[in-house]
């Protein structure tokens, strides 16, 4: 509000000069005097200044605003993106958020900054000078406008194009970035298979039609200025006519025409930012219906009205009452009416081939994603009607493909915990068997790992999850696959330490080792989404089915890795 109320200032300010002009010729003509001289001149140099101050203050009020809706904007969306369900994730390419959350978003602040700044501006120019021309000469105005609606047209269909050419440009931008971020996380296998030259002409394939279609928009976009320059031109041109015959016939005066001049010089910057302005006004149009889209995308697993926010935390006894389970809808049933219960504070394992499910079903118990049908129970309680925070807070999940921050290791390990300490950092690393690994790093749980640091190995990574999800002190541990890097005699040393800790806890392991999960109390073996076969390892291998069939053929690898 104040930045407009600086920008009807400094106007009236910009739109007096002309008149000062107008009078000052006019008075000179009839009466050379060089105190009047003087007079003018201060006159207009003090308008000038003033309305100068003005315009510093528009800039200082719009454009910081504007910064500061973007900042908004920003963390909006940020926030939001946090929230949203790992289905989101895997249906939409980090190339494609990353360009909503640059572009888009920058995008949007040139509506809200010079955008506003500069259609209020015009509209105000326009609003305060159109009035004086005709006061001045009603003629002449009309003559001199007379190519106006000309521009209304050319905008119009100007305008229109830059919209759609534009929207294609910031779907490429996507697709661009995703190239390029895909490349990035698959080097290894780009190099390893030797492919770098089909990446660059794959690349070269995106990056031209980006070009295109860019130059698309550059066609469009330079239509703008000489169109503007001809209309201006053609109103500048009609004066001279117009004004130049009025004056012979002693109908104007010399300082009107002079300040006539003025007005329209002062009217065609605005008449081209009016052009950019539109310009912006339909970008930003275009990128904020697609930031409306990712805005307006369900949180899906969140808190509800269903939810007892009495529940403060858990026990750990889990069951699964006829679980179904498909990610999406016209995708098959990967877990088809699973039924089981797991008591708390005992160690279960689920075992069964790739693919059937096993991740899955245990994503279901820290809603990582919600059943399509039947429940998932904690405590007696279904998981939706506890709230997230305490579900998750109290779930130690080691996913399979372990992912650390590049930042310290005593920081990946102290992700999750709120008041971090040397204490717990070595309890945990001990735990995990990661300790003497971390002797050998230069600055032991300070170095930095990733981009900036060092690379931890498959099996050092799996183990520094692991210490991570102990660090949170939880209630049901989740091994998915965790131990697959590691080899069996550290395997044996974790599993050791781990029983005394999470004693009183319950733990599930995926495995598909038999060693990994043969000591646990009960084995649950998935076969085409369904429970084939339950028990402890001795009931499974006396059943003689699936588990047995395994144990066998892994006892025959081992004799035979012996024997070589
Ligand atoms: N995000 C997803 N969207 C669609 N289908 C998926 C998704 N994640 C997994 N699937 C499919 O669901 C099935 C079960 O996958 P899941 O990862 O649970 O198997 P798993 O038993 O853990 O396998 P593995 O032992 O190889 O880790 C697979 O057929 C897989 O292709």
């Amino acid at each position: 509000m104040l930045g407009i109320l600086f920008i009807i200032l400094s106007n009236i300010g910009g739109v007096y000069i002309p008149i000062l002009l107008r009078n000052s010729i006019d008075e000179l003509k009839n009466n050379l005097d060089f105190n009047l001289v003087i007079k003018n001149t201060i006159l207009v140099v003090v308008t000038s200044a003033v309305a100068g101050v003005f315009r510093f203050m528009i800039r200082q009020t719009i454009i910081v605003v504007s910064r500061e809706i973007e900042f908004d904007l920003r963390q909006d969306f940020w926030q939001h993106i946090q929230k949203l369900p790992l289905r989101f994730f895997q249906n939409n390419s980090t190339g494609n958020i990353m360009a909503h959350a640059t572009s888009d978003i920058s995008a949007v602040r040139m509506f809200v900054g010079p955008a506003v700044m500069y259609s209020t501006d015009t509209g105000m120019r326009f609003f305060l000078i159109l009035p004086i021309m005709l006061w001045m000469n009603t003629t002449l105005t009309l003559f001199a406008l007379l190519p106006l609606p000309l521009l209304s047209f050319a905008v119009y269909l100007v305008m229109k194009k830059i919209h759609v050419r534009y929207t294609k440009i910031q779907e490429k931008f996507s697709d661009l970035t995703t190239k390029a971020q895909e490349n990035f996380s698959g080097i290894r296998v780009v190099k390893s298979y030797l492919r770098e030259d089909f990446e660059i002409s794959q690349f070269e394939k995106e990056s031209n039609e980006y070009l295109k279609r860019n130059m698309d928009l550059v066609k469009v976009r330079s239509l703008f200025q000489p169109i503007f320059y001809l209309i201006a031109g053609l109103s500048s041109i009609i004066v001279l006519w117009k004004g130049g015959t009025m004056i012979m016939n002693n109908q104007l005066s010399l300082g009107t025409m002079f300040a006539f001049l003025t007005y329209l010089l002062m009217l065609i910057w605005p008449m081209i930012a009016f052009g950019w302005v539109a310009n912006m006004i339909q970008q930003a149009d275009a990128s904020m219906k697609r930031l409306l889209k990712i805005f307006n995308e369900p949180y899906e697993i969140s808190d509800s009205e269903k939810t007892d926010f009495n529940i403060k935390t858990i026990d750990g006894e889990i069951e699964f009452r006829n679980v179904k389970f498909r990610y999406r809808e016209n995708l098959p049933l990967v877990l088809n009416d699973i039924s089981l219960k797991i008591p708390k504070g005992s160690t279960v394992a689920f075992i069964g081939n790739t693919g059937v499910g096993k991740t899955s079903l245990i994503n279901l118990i820290a809603r990582l994603y919600d059943v399509t049908e039947g429940e998932v129970l904690i405590d007696g309680k279904n998981v939706k009607s506890i709230p997230l925070e305490v579900v998750r807070k109290n779930i130690g999940l080691v996913p399979q493909d372990s992912f650390l921050f590049s930042d310290t290791l005593a920081n990946n390990l102290m992700y999750g915990v709120s008041n971090p300490s040397q204490e717990l950092i070595d309890f945990v690393s001990e735990v995990s068997q990661l300790k003497k690994d971390v002797e050998s790093f230069p600055n032991g749980f300070e170095t930095i790992l990733g981009e900036r640091g060092i690379t931890l190995s498959g099996g050092q990574k799996q183990r520094a999850s692991l210490a991570r999800a102990l660090a949170i002190n939880p209630k049901i541990l989740i091994l998915d696959d965790s131990f697959s890097a590691v080899d069996t005699h550290t395997e044996e040393e974790i599993l050791k330490r781990l029983k005394s800790f999470m004693k009183d806890r319950t733990s599930i392991i995926i495995s598909h080792r038999i060693s990994t999960v043969k000591d646990c109390d009960k084995i649950f073996v998935l076969e085409n989404g369904k429970i084939a076969e339950e028990g402890n390892h001795d009931e499974l291998i006396e059943l003689n089915g699936i588990y047995a069939d395994l144990h066998n053929k892994q006892l025959l690898e081992e004799e035979l890795s012996e024997l070589n």
